[in-house]
């Protein structure tokens, strides 16, 4: 059995924890899940059939025996626990991975994983086209640009949206609010854009990988369009996401994604690239 801690007990961990219940049991058993509420995590708890521990703080949670820890919390949650994680012998899977554009902490986690003999698993989310570009990346890319198109409520919090006051309620029609590279992007936006992270990765960086946001309030689901120019030829991939059932701002995909990730770890046979 494959063990598995949860850190995060929202939209994308609910989902998440009775997969692997319901559909994953076979191989995977979730021991341990943690929140920053307490309440999130026993709620969580109560909707399981399983019967995991609440861990009452992070420490509580790392000294638990794991082969892989989940984040699907925040960006915040990667940068403060994701070099303990690994450190501590756990592979990581993360889901915020906005969080690794900052502050060179990919470089660092991928170091202290080698060291470690460890892996960091880091799902598609949100977004098609990942497997594809991964590949195209192989014969070099000379343009990648993310177009992220969200009804105006989804955008609300954004530190972009709070710094520059900008009234979500008033748009009336599709309105560009942010372009930029997404290492910006994913600072400005760090709980709309993580796709954007996810993208730089798999193709030319954060730098190069370039980020427009669209509040339209016309659209009822999540939208992200990329469009890839490189020596492979060219790319457009649309994802027009619905909601999670619990959860307006996150898009089921997202969730979805994770479960497949666990699925292909301890698959026989792994589906694309
Ligand atoms: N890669 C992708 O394609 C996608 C990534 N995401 C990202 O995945 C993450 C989870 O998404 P989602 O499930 O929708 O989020 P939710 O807000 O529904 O759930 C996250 C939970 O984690 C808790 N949390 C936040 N920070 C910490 C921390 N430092 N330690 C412990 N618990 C913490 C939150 O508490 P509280 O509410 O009190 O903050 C909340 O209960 C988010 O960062 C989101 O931006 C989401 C969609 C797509
Ligand atoms: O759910 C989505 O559509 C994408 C998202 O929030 C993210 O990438 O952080």
């Amino acid at each position: 059995m494959i063990k598995l801690g949860l850190i995060g007990c929202g939209a994308i961990g609910t989902i998440l924890a009775k997969a692997i219940e319901e559909r994953l049991q076979e191989k995977f058993v979730l021991k341990v899940i943690f929140d920053i509420s307490f309440e999130k995590a026993r709620a969580l708890k109560e909707r399981l059939h399983s019967s995991p521990i609440i861990a009452p703080d992070f420490s509580a949670f790392l000294v638990q025996s794991l082969d892989i820890a989940i984040e699907a919390a925040s960006q915040e949650a990667v940068k403060e626990y994701g070099e303990k994680i690994l450190s501590r012998e756990k592979d990581l899977m993360i889901m915020s991975i906005g969080a690794l554009l900052e502050d060179n902490l990919f470089e660092r986690l991928k170091t202290i994983a080698q060291k470690k003999h460890r892996r960091i698993y880091l799902p598609s989310g949100a977004v098609v086209g990942i497997d594809g570009i991964k590949a195209a990346a192989l014969a070099g890319l000379d343009e990648v640009v993310l177009t992220t198109r969200k009804p105006p409520a989804g955008l609300k919090g954004a530190p972009y949206i709070e710094e520059r006051e900008i009234d979500l309620e008033n748009i009336t029609k599709a309105q560009m609010i942010y372009k930029g590279p997404a290492e910006e992007a994913v600072k400005y936006f760090p709980a709309n854009v993580n796709v954007a992270a996810v993208l730089s990765l798999a193709g030319i960086g954060k730098k190069k990988t370039k980020v427009k946001i669209i509040a339209d309030p016309n659209i009822h689901t999540n939208q992200h369009e990329i469009k890839v120019k490189g020596k492979f030829g060219q790319m457009i991939c649309l994802t027009k996401n619905l909601p999670c059932p619990d959860s307006p701002r996150t898009s089921y995909l997202a969730a979805l994604s994770a479960i497949k990730t666990l699925e292909n770890i301890s698959a026989e046979v792994v589906i694309g690239t």
